[in-house]
């Protein structure tokens, strides 16, 4: 699979953000999106997610298939709200997002185990602490399969080992043939990833 940007412009209230932005990831490849505050980078993400339409330029997927013949169906969006009920479980949460998006992959007693919270699944998701949050949407990732990660700020809020631990998850999903484009201001641990700097226009 391949994912192609090409020419993007983006705007956000009718003001231009960013322009010009191109790049082609094969499958195993990583994009890290960097730059300041307001520089563009979610909004990017969100145009990649098809969450907003680009002011101009296309982007695209190859190769994937009938299951994933766009960007937005062939992607997880971890963005920087969490997406989960805080009145339900932890469990029914992830068990929500499965059913939802469909193409199961690990159950979600699996995912919660490999995030670190296989034992606060039966949780009310509001009672976690911040950075068990962000593991907990971590855990969506896993439950069910999306060839690209498009993901703002992961990080946010974890500790050294979680942060350690999600590089880990990141290099399984490369090493598997998964693209993963991660808007991020501190260092992921992603090896060989190409970078795109973006700035304040
Ligand atoms: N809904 C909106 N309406 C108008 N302007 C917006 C809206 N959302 C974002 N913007 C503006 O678009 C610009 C880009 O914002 P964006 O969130 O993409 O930046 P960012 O690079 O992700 O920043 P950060 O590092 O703070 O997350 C900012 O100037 C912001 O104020």
């Amino acid at each position: 699979m391949r994912l192609i940007a090409d020419n993007l412009s983006g705007e956000r209230g009718g003001e231009q953000v960013f322009s010009g932005v191109g790049f082609a990831l094969e499958a195993g490849e990583s994009l890290i999106v960097t730059g300041p505050n307001g520089a563009g980078k979610s909004t990017l993400l969100r145009i990649l997610a098809g969450l907003l339409p680009p002011s101009s330029g296309a982007i695209g997927v190859e190769g994937g298939g009938e299951g994933f013949p766009t960007v937005s169906a062939a992607s997880h969006y971890l963005g920087h709200e969490n997406a989960m009920k805080t009145a339900l479980t932890v469990s029914e949460n992830l068990g929500f997002w499965r059913e939802f998006l469909g193409e199961p992959h690990l159950e979600c007693s699996e995912a919660l185990e490999i995030v670190g919270l296989g034992d606060i699944g039966h949780l009310p998701f509001g009672y976690l602490s911040t950075g068990q949050r962000r593991r907990a949407s971590i855990a969506r990732l896993l439950v069910s399969y999306r060839p690209v990660w498009l993901l703002d700020e992961p990080t946010a809020g974890l500790d050294q080992a979680s942060e350690h631990q999600f590089a880990a998850l990141m290099k399984a999903h490369l090493d598997d043939g998964g693209i993963i484009v991660a808007a991020t201001h501190q260092p992921l641990g992603l090896e060989g990833a190409q970078t795109l700097a973006m700035e304040l226009s």
